[in-house]
């Protein structure tokens, strides 16, 4: 067995209601501190969309897992939004909360942090029914294909990019990761967007029974990665995490945000 079929080995195990209770509640997810990681990933991602560079007609997010947080600034400025993931779980946990069924994790929070950021004075529900209509697709993906997301997306086909704890997440090395950034990079369109938020230096997390390890990037890892992606860096942003954003279900050091776009056909 190989690395990347020892990382899709472990991700059989991966529990995607432990994985948001991790992650995606207090301390983690404190809306009333600014200082949580999730208000500084909201923020940034927030930031980067009111430029109003990035718009088209695709976004797609790669690797959502069961979370939609990450696509609450983007999906205004396009008409289709395109959800993926490689695990069947996931993507049933993302149409879940896209049909309002019960049991659905509660984004509420997320939809009015996102909305006071806005200052639009817009109620979260039109914001939530707005994102409900505009995802067209949940898709499988695997980035170790140098066609992720196989005949459903071509090639140079996407406007933006969006993508959250994936790529190191499911890299059993730093080549891997490496070609699976270029496999990712290569359904953009040039001088497509690409919005990136990942873990720095971390080497494994929780889900439940399932223990993943991940990838330890520092910021000089990513950003030579993306050059050898011929993707130049808008905005590098990172967070270090406080005491109280450690909670025992992974071992990472800080976040990182990039906004990069593909260059243009030389
Ligand atoms: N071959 C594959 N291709 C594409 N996706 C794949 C593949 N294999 C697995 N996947 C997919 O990749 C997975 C993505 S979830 C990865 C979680 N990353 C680590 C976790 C995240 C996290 C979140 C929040 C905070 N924080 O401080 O707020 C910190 C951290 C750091 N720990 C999962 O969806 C799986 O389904």
């Amino acid at each position: 067995m190989n690395g990347v079929q020892a990382v899709a080995k472990s991700y059989q195990l991966f529990n995607p209601r432990a994985y948001l209770q991790n992650n995606y509640v207090p301390p983690r997810a404190d809306f009333s501190s600014e200082e949580s990681v999730m208000c500084w990933k909201l923020r940034c991602l927030h930031e980067a969309c009111a430029k109003g560079e990035i718009k088209g007609h695709n976004v797609v997010d790669i690797g959502s897992g069961p979370t939609i947080y990450q696509m609450l600034s983007a999906f205004e400025h396009f008409k289709e939004v395109i959800m993926t993931d490689y695990l069947e779980v996931n993507r049933e946990e993302l149409w879940k909360w896209l049909k309002n069924e019960p049991g659905k994790f509660d984004w509420s929070p997320y939809f009015e942090y996102v909305c006071k950021l806005e200052g639009k004075g817009e109620p979260w529900q039109n914001k939530e029914k707005r994102f409900r209509e505009q995802v067209t697709r949940v898709i499988p993906l695997d980035i170790h294909q140098s066609c992720p997301l196989g005949k459903e997306l071509a090639s140079g086909s996407v406007d933006c990019l969006v993508s959250s704890f994936c790529l190191e997440a499911c890299s059993p090395d730093l080549e891997t990761f490496q070609k699976a950034l270029e496999n990712v990079v290569g359904v953009l369109k040039p001088q497509g967007h690409f919005l990136w938020i990942g873990a720095l230096e971390e080497s494994y997390y929780l889900a439940g029974e399932a223990r993943l390890n991940v990838v330890p990037v520092t910021e000089e890892m990513v950003r030579a990665a993306l050059g050898k992606a011929k993707c130049i860096i808008r905005e590098f942003r990172t967070y270090s995490m406080t005491p109280a954003m450690k909670v025992g279900v992974d071992d990472v050091s800080g976040i990182f945000f990039v906004w990069a776009q593909k260059a243009a056909n030389k």
